[in-house]
């Protein structure tokens, strides 16, 4: 077997797709995790970005199914921001057409600026500005979890993460930042299925097509995922799917993939 499909296979990325079908396969496994956890809430950040609206909608989805059956469930969809959103606009539109349930803002700054100056104030030091930022990008992932934590600890819910294949691949996310949650509805989709979800639930243009960013990074706002990457998402869904591409991209993929397994395993342990 080819290392391109082995990934594949561990990342279980189906060779068909039908996205009405994902839809309903996904909203049985959120109804179902609740369930199964004895849970009533499920709580997910949403940022403004395609991966967000989408896992969001599916949440509040599958918590109006389980009223339905006279279960007891809801979806608490949390904007974080870190000061002002420069593209809060997007933000607000995945809100108007997730229709939540309950809605929390929290501004991730003061904590996440609180435990940049106290480990500064403690003695770390950076290379440059740009570790620095880089570190503190990190931090904010990690304060978002913390806030989403809170929620689901306090109303006895589940943290949805929003991970898929095509950022799985790359380990491109935080360490128990954004990749720590508790379920991830969109598990073994590359980056065009998750839009494609988005678009037969019928979400806004705009965030169907938007471009992905992190936005981690506050000396390099909205900066592109692909930017960061290396390589194109159409690149990294072709290769998901399993057609060729351009050979350096595969090699950048399959090193990415390698160096970042640990992000994808448990803690090592003796
Ligand atoms: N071999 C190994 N075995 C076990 N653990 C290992 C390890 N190598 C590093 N580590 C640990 O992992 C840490 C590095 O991982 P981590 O802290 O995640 O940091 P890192 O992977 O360096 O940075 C996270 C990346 O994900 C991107 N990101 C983050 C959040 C959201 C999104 C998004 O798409 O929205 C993207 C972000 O822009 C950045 O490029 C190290 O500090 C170390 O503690
Ligand atoms: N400003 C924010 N407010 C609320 N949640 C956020 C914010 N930024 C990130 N998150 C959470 O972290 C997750 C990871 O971010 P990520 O950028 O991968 O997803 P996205 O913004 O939804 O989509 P895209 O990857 O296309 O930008 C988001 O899906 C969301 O749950
Ligand atoms: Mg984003």
């Amino acid at each position: 077997m080819t290392t391109q499909q082995q990934i594949i296979d561990a990342l279980d990325i189906g060779q068909h797709f039908d996205a009405q079908q994902e839809v309903e396969r996904r909203i049985d496994f959120l109804t179902r995790s609740l369930e199964k956890a004895g849970a009533v809430a499920l709580v997910l950040g949403i940022s403004g970005g395609v991966d967000s609206t989408t896992t969001g909608r599916l949440c509040q989805l599958a918590v109006e199914r389980i009223r339905e059956r006279s279960g007891k469930a809801t979806f608490y969809a949390m904007r974080l921001p870190y000061g002002e959103q420069h593209d809060e606009d997007d933000a607000q539109a995945a809100i108007h057409y997730i229709r939540a349930d309950e809605q929390l803002d929290v501004n991730i700054k003061p904590s996440a600026d609180g435990m940049l100056e106290g480990l500064e104030q403690g003695g770390l030091g950076f290379k440059d500005e740009h570790q620095r930022d880089f570190v503190h990008g990190n931090i904010k992932a990690r304060a978002r979890m913390i806030a989403q934590y809170a929620v689901a600890g306090r109303h006895n819910g589940l943290v949805v993460g929003t991970d898929h294949g095509a950022e799985a691949v790359m380990g491109f996310f935080t360490k128990h930042g954004d990749g720590a949650c508790d379920i991830t509805p969109l598990f073994g989709l590359n980056k065009r299925r998750v839009r494609a979800i988005l678009s037969v639930l019928d979400g806004p243009e705009s965030l169907v097509n938007k471009v992905p960013t992190a936005d981690l990074e506050t000396l390099s706002p909205g900066r592109t995922d692909e930017d960061a990457l290396g390589v194109t998402y159409d690149q990294i869904d072709d290769f998901l799917e399993g057609r060729e591409i351009d050979g350096q991209a595969a090699q950048r993929i399959i090193s990415t993939y390698d160096r970042t397994a640990h992000k994808r395993e448990l803690p090592g342990a003796p």
